[in-house]
Order: structure tokens, then C-alpha cells, then sequence
């Protein structure tokens, strides 16, 4: 049977600022109170997705949320009015109005870890939302996570939804942006690759001291079990304390991964040869080959990969088995990793083509091409399961356009997050939104 690896982007939504809440982020923290452009982030977003369309990949797209959040305000205390609970947080408590708006859902790869069903227990697609519980503004997106995910692979049949995991430091789990998979084809069993930055429950593993680790070892390994996944077909790693404390708060900052190929930094692993050879060995046990790309640091520093994002990129397989890689504009901006991505594609390995695409407007919160998606690998079958009005499309992505450009503000700033309208604004548009997508109510304003 034929199998896709579906890629499912985040819509920007129409909150979209830099509120600088994400400590350990570099991008989060040096641009913190710039003005952002709501519309121009939803645009470029959806520029990518018809892009890879047009290239003829299968596309999804995954909903924004309901910002500014009062009804995690009101958890906090705040009361009276919907306009009110807002203007009492823009008075007393800015930081957690600011928080409570941010778009944050848009980087959907950290949504929820996806297993795919040749891999599980049961032959069916497990998914488990992340609690995203290292940040407060990213804690409150698994319940509307969950309803989304939900609307889109309703199919009980072919999709198993976990909900996530408790919601405690020593459970963080930040999704699939710790996690990778290596495989043959894509509806063949694969290996999966998680990786953590310590372990909450057994000291002898080494942690950064500057930032924080969002991913747990005992996290993934909780989601491991949930998916009922084989011990044969996991792999554990520690990511390298010191990168997590140059700024790579999650590993989709230092490696990527797909197919058979391991795209990474010499940097972002503890023990990689062991890891490697541990990879190597139980992809082996299912046919494969292993393809490890290592960046030397000597060509690329790990500043240079924070600052670029080069591994945030998407590393897509082509139809005659070649693979391409999508990066942003900071990667043709950097000298030695331009020149570094001119060296990958000459050299006649499986990574033969680049295309650079412009995300600044997510890129200057910390958002690179693989945080703006979340990959799905799906048999026909499980293809045909989906919701269709999820799926990308000429005809989707011209109303899509047409739905930002109405509704969608051109700059924001600390300032307006007070204004009640916003939140008017926000709920318009995600009303008509649920119609096109076709998702029924998801949205707290939806269903209260
Ligand atoms: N995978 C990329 C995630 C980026 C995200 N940034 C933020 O939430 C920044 C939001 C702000 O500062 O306004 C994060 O750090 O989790």
C-alpha cells in the first residue's frame, strides 16, 4: 500500500507578537517587544504550505488557537466580563495578559508526539499532545491541541489520541520536536528516535545549567509506552547539556531526520556513537540503512546553527528518492552555512537540493520551517481518513489567503493585546475558520 509523510503546518494566528516569554529561546528573548505583522506571518506560513503543495507533497493545515486565552485568565483569578477580564490582566498582571495571547499553537511541531501505526500495538496512528509544561503560554494549548487534533483524525478505526501527559517539570514533553523517525518507506515500521535533556528521576544523567531542559527522559519513555511502540524500535538520546545552553531548547534545533538519513551537528548528542550505532542497529533489523550527516563544527559552530536555524529545516523525500531540504532565509544570510549547504548538495549524497524560504515573522520568535510542522505518516487508508477540509489545496489556500487578509491585523504591538476587540477580532475569524476547515467547534468561545 502506498504511504505518505503528511505535513501538517500551523496557521499562524491573528495574535501573533513578541511577547519574549520563551527563556533559553534566543530569538524569543532578543526580540522581545518588537512590533510584530500578524498577516504577513499567516501569509508567509501559507506561502510554505502551498509551495510544498505545488512541489507534490501532501499538505495538511493545523488550526491557531483562541488568544488571548480568558479563560486561563480567569483560572488566575481575573473576573467580571470577557473586556474586563482582559483590561484587569493589562493593568495588574501585563506579563500573564501577554502570555495569554501569544500564537504560540502555530509551531504545531510541538503539538503532540505521532506515531505511525506500523509501528504501535494496535495498527493504529497514536498521537499524544505535549503539556509544553516548561512555559506557562505554551501549558494552556493541549486542551484545544487535543479537540483539533481530534476534529481532524476523528477516526477511531485508524486514530488513537492520548491526552497529555501530567502536567509537572518532571513530565515536560515538548512533542515531536524531540522526536524523529528513520524508516524504509513510510508506512513500513520504523525506528523512533526520542530525545530528551534529562531525566527527572535518576541523577546520574548531566543537565544544562543555564536553561532549561523542556523534555524529559521519563516523558518519552511515557509516550513510547502509550504508543505501545517495541523496545526494538526506540532509541533513547541525551541531547548535549552545553548546546541546550547555547540556545537549542528543543533537538529539531540541532538535527533533523528522515527516511533513512540523520541530519545533525556534531554537538547535539551525548555519546553519538553509541546512539548512532544503536540506530544503525535496529534499523538495520528492519531492512534499513542508517544515512548519518554529520555538520562539523569546525564548518558550522553551534551559534552559527542557532542563529541559522539550519537543522530546523525539512528534509523531504522526492519522488525518485533524493531528498530536498526547505530552510529559512538565515540560512543563505550566514556565510559558512550557505556555504556549508552549497558543499551538502555537490557532494552526491541523498541531500541534493536546498530551497530557501522567507519566515521571518515566526523565525524572529524561534520558529524555523520544522517547528511550523507536524509530520504525520499515513498509509492510503489512513489518508483517505482525514478529514478533508484539513488538507491543502489550490482552491483551500486562496480562501485561506482571503480569510487572513480580512481578518488578519498588519502590526501588533504590547499595547493592543489590551484591547478587547482583539479578542472580537480573533474569534470572528477562528468562527469562520472552523467552517472552512471544516472542524466543527473546537474553541472554548465554541463550545461554552
Ligand atoms: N519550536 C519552536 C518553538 C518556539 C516557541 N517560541 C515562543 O513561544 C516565543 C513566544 C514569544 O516570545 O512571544 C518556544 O520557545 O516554544
Amino acid at each position: 500500500m502506498k504511504s505518505y509523510e503528511v505535513n501538517f503546518d500551523g496557521l499562524v494566528g491573528p495574535t501573533h507578537n513578541y511577547g519574549g516569554l520563551s527563556f533559553g529561546n534566543v530569538a524569543s528573548q532578543s526580540n522581545s517587544q518588537q512590533h510584530s505583522n500578524p498577516k504577513e506571518a499567516a501569509l508567509q506560513g501559507l506561502q510554505k504550505m502551498k509551495a510544498l503543495m505545488d512541489m507534490g507533497f501532501v499538505q495538511g493545515v493545523l488550526a491557531p488557537q483562541e488568544r488571548p486565552d480568558v479563560a486561563a485568565l480567569r483560572n488566575l483569578g481575573f473576573s467580571g466580563t470577557d473586556a474586563q477580564v482582559i483590561q484587569q490582566a493589562a493593568k495588574d498582571a501585563m506579563p500573564l495578559l501577554v502570555a495569554s495571547c501569544s500564537a504560540s499553537s502555530m509551531w504545531v511541531a510541538n503539538a503532540a508526539t505521532v506515531s505511525p501505526s506500523a509501528d504501535t500495538f494496535d495498527g493504529r496512528v497514536h498521537f499524544t499532545a505535549a503539556n509544553l509544561n516548561c512555559k506557562y503560554h505554551r501549558s494552556i494549548e493541549h486542551p484545544t491541541t487535543s479537540r483539533v487534533l481530534g476534529a481532524m483524525f476523528a477516526d477511531a478505526k485508524h486514530f488513537a489520541h492520548h491526552a497529555a501527559l501530567p502536567a509537572v517539570a518532571q513530565f515536560g514533553d515538548e512533542g515531536a520536536a524531540n522526536h524523529t523517525r528513520f524508516c524504509r518507506e513510510y508506512g513500513d515500521a520504523g525506528v523512533e528516535f526520542f530525545v530528551f535533556g534529562r531525566s527527572a528521576f535518576d541523577p546520574r544523567y548531566p543537565a544544562p545549567q543555564k536553561y532549561p531542559a523542556r523534555q524529559t527522559l521519563e516523558a518519552s519513555q511515557a509516550v513510547a509506552r502509550l504508543h505501545g511502540l517495541k523496545d526494538d524500535g526506540v532509541v533513547y538520546a541525551q541531547q548535549n547539556p552545553a548546546v541546550i545552553d547555547a540556545g537549542v531548547f528543543h533537538n529539531d534545533v540541532i538535527a533533523v531526520g528522515n527516511g533513512e538519513v540523520l541530519f545533525y551537528h556534531e554537538d547535539a548528542f551525548l555519546n553519538t556513537e553509541q546512539i548512532l550505532a544503536e540506530l544503525q542497529g535496529k534499523l538495520g533489523k528492519l531492512g534499513g540503512n542508517l544515512q548519518s550527516v554529520c555538520v562539523p563544527r569546525a564548518q558550522v559552530s553551534v551559534e552559527d546553527a542557532v542563529r541559522s536555524y539550519l537543522f530546523n529545516s525539512q528534509l523531504l523525500s522526492r519522488a525518485d528518492g533524493s531528498m530536498l531540504l526547505i530552510v529559512p532565509e538565515e540560512c543563505r544570510a550566514n556565510e559558512r552555512v550557505w556555504q556549508y549547504l552549497q558543499g551538502l548538495t555537490a557532494a552526491g549524497g541523498l541531500i541534493r537540493e536546498v530551497k530557501v524560504f522567507d519566515l521571518k515573522q515566526s523565525m524572529q520568535n524561534g520558529g524555523g520551517p520544522a517547528c511550523l510542522r507536524l509530520r504525520v505518516a499515513l498509509n492510503e487508508t489512513e489518508l483517505a481518513a482525514v478529514n478533508p477540509g484539513v488538507i491543502m489545496t489550490a482552491p483551500l489556500y486562496e480562501t485561506l489567503t482571503q480569510w487572513v487578509d480580512k481578518h488578519y491585523r498588519d502590526s501588533l504591538r504590547e499595547s493592543d493585546l489590551a484591547d478587547p476587540q482583539l479578542l472580537l477580532e480573533c474569534r470572528t475569524a477562528l468562527d469562520e475558520l472552523t467552517q472552512i476547515l471544516k472542524l466543527g467547534s473546537v474553541y472554548p468561545f465554541q463550545i461554552n
